[in-house]
């Protein structure tokens, strides 16, 4: 883990060494799980059903997850953050046969989003995993990044829509402005 090279990145990852374009990077797994959605007459309701979902697994979990979940960003509070505002920031959707759960991965939360990503991402439902590939040949000790918009797509998502539309995405569903190499080029609001 390092601190990230993109502006207002935080922390991110970087490669120890040298990975060749197609390969397999590593598979991670799910520390804590939810139901992306319950049954509820409004937003609020559904919200307020998966956080005590998300508290209850949470207070499960050893004392080392517990910890290592904490310090992972909250755009929700970040000055006093809370397990349920983690995971609205960090969840990752798991498509899987019947349903879709939301999770965090104490690794793979770490990544930053770039709008021309070197690593794609994909829920491997079979194996439980959440594997990463490298979508371009990787030097060592070079920042690596998903596209938080396109899950499973080895598209950039700069090819689908402007540097206007995707830092609304991005603010509306992730809550920050992107400042990814892209983005800062264009500059567009
Ligand atoms: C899943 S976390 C990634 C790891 C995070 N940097 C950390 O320190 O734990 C997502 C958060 O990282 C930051 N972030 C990720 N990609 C970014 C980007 N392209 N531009 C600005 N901030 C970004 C945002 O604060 C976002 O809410």
């Amino acid at each position: 883990m390092i601190e990230s090279s993109q502006k207002d990145g935080g922390k991110g990852l970087r490669s120890t060494t040298f990975i060749k374009s197609g390969s397999l990077i590593f598979r991670d797994i799910a520390t804590l799980r939810c139901p992306n959605s319950f049954p509820a007459e409004s937003e609020s309701e559904a919200q307020a059903l998966q956080n005590s979902c998300v508290e209850t697994r949470f207070s499960h979990l050893s004392l080392s997850s517990r910890t290592s979940l904490m310090t992972l960003a909250s755009h929700v509070s970040p000055s006093s953050p809370t397990i349920a505002g983690i995971f609205q920031t960090n969840a990752v959707r798991l498509q899987g046969k019947d349903s879709a759960d939301g999770a965090i991965f104490e690794t793979f939360c770490r990544m930053n989003h770039s709008c021309n990503p070197n690593v794609s991402h994909q829920w491997k439902d079979d194996l439980q995993r959440l594997e990463l590939t490298a979508l371009r040949d990787i030097p060592p000790s070079t920042e690596m990044y998903v596209s938080y918009n396109n899950n499973n797509s080895n598209a950039s998502s700069s090819d689908v829509i402007s540097t206007k539309e995707r830092r609304k995405h991005l603010r509306d569903n992730f809550g920050f402005i992107c400042m990814c190499e892209l983005c800062v080029i264009d500059n567009e609001m």
